[in-house]
């Protein structure tokens, strides 16, 4: 016989699982401020820029937030998505959440959200969120397929300094980084296979262009560049294509220092010299497209190379929302949630 509960019981709450899909983040505007502000939140993680804080902070300060704001600003402005008026990254991680959330409707107790490490959403309002809405155990998923301590390990930490304030804390999982997934290397390998095919032209080469690092954090032992080129290397033998046929370079250098190379642009600019005149080129860095891929790449880069005598420029998209993309993300995090579901 199944007894009541006495009426001054605090009222029981049916446990929930929360999934977050956690991504860098993006300006809420493309005006000075909007950007500035966004700029001055990112260039001030520690994890991201380590000179140290007495000499970095007049550098920040006094110099980039003082031109770099307009500066990318006008970027942004070139690929807004207008009819939203927001940025497309936001628009398109909120496109996967909603992916997702419809291919788990089926599992009664799971919410899913997004968050972002920099700007809006934030981190800590998601979490706040979904821990008043009753989830119980978060299952983090930063959507970064390579771990870097820049991206994954920041993402991960303003997650775990949001717990820290938490009276009543969830059960928390992360999702590890998937550069050599098995599934995310037949999905990435198949959009370049079918984005390549989709072409009224055979590309010479295909670029897989990552998101730059500083040398000295790879030194240091950040396993970036490691995975960056696992990716590249497994997406080649699942294509079965000649080796040469795929190239590893790294874009968006920021700063002085020395960076991860090739770097995307001058290789761009050298090729046509070397006689390859037509390229593909895609990002796989980033599960979503944004101002690095859309403005730097697909324009920036698209120009560079054919002012140096390119003849033929395709970008191949990222993975996004696509059915192939969200299949990719729901088998993690399916798979991560193993035991709670
Ligand atoms: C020292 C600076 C930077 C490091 C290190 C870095 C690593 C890194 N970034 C991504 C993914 C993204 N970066 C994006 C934008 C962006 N990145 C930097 C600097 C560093 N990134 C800046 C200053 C900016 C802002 C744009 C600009 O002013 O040029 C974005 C896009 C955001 C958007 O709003 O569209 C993403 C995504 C990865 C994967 C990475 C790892 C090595
Ligand atoms: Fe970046
Ligand atoms: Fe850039």
């Amino acid at each position: 016989m199944s007894q009541a509960f006495p009426a001054d019981h605090p009222p029981a709450q049916t446990p929930k699982i929360g999934v977050v899909l956690l991504n860098l983040g993006t300006p809420d505007g493309t005006d000075y401020w909007s950007v500035r502000r966004y700029l001055k939140e990112f260039l001030s993680d520690p994890r991201v820029i380590e000179t140290p804080k007495w000499l970095w902070w007049p550098i920040l300060n006094l110099a980039i937030l003082s031109f770099r704001p307009q500066k990318s600003g006008h970027a942004y402005a070139q690929i807004w998505d207008k009819e939203k008026n927001e940025s497309p990254l936001r628009v398109i991680t909120r496109d996967q959440t909603e992916a997702l959330a419809q291919r788990l409707a089926g599992e009664s107790n799971v919410m899913v959200d997004f968050a972002m490490r920099y700007g809006n959403p934030s981190t800590r309002s998601v979490l706040d969120k979904l821990q008043q809405a009753g989830c119980q155990k978060i299952l983090l998923v930063p959507l970064y397929p390579q771990y870097s301590a820049t991206t994954t390990a920041t993402a991960n930490d303003k997650a775990f300094d949001a717990l820290a304030e938490m009276r009543w804390q969830p059960a928390v999982r992360t999702a590890p980084a998937y550069y050599s997934d098995a599934k995310y290397v037949e999905v990435l390998g198949n959009s370049i296979r079918d984005g390549v095919a989709a072409l009224d032209f055979e590309p010479d080469l295909v670029l897989t262009s990552y998101h730059g690092l500083p040398q000295s954090y790879v030194d240091r032992g950040d396993p970036y560049e490691h995975d960056c080129r696992e990716t590249t290397r497994l997406v080649g033998e699942y294509l079965g294509w000649p080796e040469g046929k795929l190239l590893v370079t790294f874009q968006s250098r920021f700063g002085p220092t020395k960076w991860l190379e090739p770097a995307t642009a001058d290789t761009l600019e050298k090729l046509p010299g070397q006689g390859v005149k037509k390229v593909a080129i895609l990002a796989p860095a980033f599960s979503a497209d944004c101002i690095e891929t859309l403005e730097e790449i697909a324009m920036q880069g698209k120009e560079t190379f054919m002012h140096a005598g390119g003849e033929r420029f395709a970008y191949i998209p990222c993975l996004n929302d696509t059915p192939a993309g969200m299949d990719m993300i729901e088998a993690m995090v399916r798979r991560e949630l193993a035991g709670w579901l």
